[in-house]
């Protein structure tokens, strides 16, 4: 299988052309891709695919080959390879993705996208939709017993489900413990994305998150803008901030008034490959 390994901040994925390539068991091939040692090592795997509804349409498998229905820092590295290895022209473009169809604005030198600014849509805040079980909804600043102790937690699904949670410590937080507990919490009936949050000022916060599928990644689009859509409802920053993950910085912007997220971003290619299967 021919195949492209491509990062946004850190958050790495195998990419298929599947204009080109058939992928017969995409979560059988997510597994053994994003093993780090007996694959090629990867938070999971990316199909490119063609649509009828948009220019492409992605699919995209978490590491453990459960299926994910958005992926922020995929989505910009799908804009990347169809620009970069000229499957289009165009630099506005268009995305489905089980989350719904996604619009991208293309930032092109010397013929490369180099970065890619993503309208989100719009958060969604009702418990039940995230989905999340909780008696009161939404879930802003709220308290949930996880493990041994009680967090605050705001829940926000990008098209996919995301539990913020503010803590004082993010570097020093023992993410491997703590992650798999809300991963696993029984309030999340479709298991939960979790996100760490220390704010620097109303401009800038700083995050470390645990996937659910891939544990804990370097980076995660959709799960900044959570973050930012969390930290606005909390009254803790503006609307626009910079959100620094582990990988790098993400631009994020809530607008209020179309109640639509924008993620701005970079994408790189880390080489091409071809694997046996
Ligand atoms: N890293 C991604 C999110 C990937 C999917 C997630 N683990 C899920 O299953 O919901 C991003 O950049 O958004």
């Amino acid at each position: 299988m021919k195949f492209t390994k491509m990062q946004g901040i850190g958050n790495d994925y195998v990419y298929v052309n599947c204009l080109e390539e058939r992928v017969e068991h995409p979560s059988e091939t997510a597994i053994k891709v994003s093993d780090r040692h007996f694959g090629i090592g990867s938070d999971g795997l990316i199909l490119i695919k063609p649509s009828e509804k948009a220019d492409f349409e992605m699919e995209m498998y978490n590491a453990d080959g459960s299926q994910g229905a958005m992926c922020g820092n995929g989505i910009r590295c799908v804009a990347k390879y169809v620009y970069d290895y000229g499957l289009t022209k165009k630099t506005q473009i268009s995305v489905d993705t089980k989350s719904g169809i996604k619009y991208l604005d293309l930032t092109v030198k010397d013929g490369k996208a180099v970065e890619i600014r993503v309208n989100m849509g719009r958060p969604i805040l009702e418990a039940e939709k995230i989905p999340m079980k909780y008696p009161q909804s939404p879930v802003i600043a709220k308290p949930l017993n996880v493990g041994e102790n009680i967090y605050e937690v705001t829940a926000v699904s990008m098209g996919n489900p995301h539990a913020v949670v503010f803590v004082e410590d993010v570097q020093n937080l023992d993410i491997e413990k703590v992650g798999p507990d809300f991963e696993k919490h029984q309030a999340f009936p479709e298991s939960v994305n979790t996100e760490f949050v220390r704010v620097l000022d109303r401009k800038t916060v700083e995050m470390r998150v645990w996937e659910r599928g891939s544990g804990e990644t370097l980076a995660c689009g959709t799960g900044a803008c959570a973050v930012a859509v969390a930290c606005a409802l909390n009254g803790y920053t503006e609307d626009a901030v910079t959100v620094k993950l582990l990988g790098g910085d993400l631009k994020i912007a809530w607008d209020r008034e179309d109640n639509l997220v924008y993620m701005t971003g970079p994408a790189q290619v880390v080489f091409d490959g071809e694997i046996r299967l």
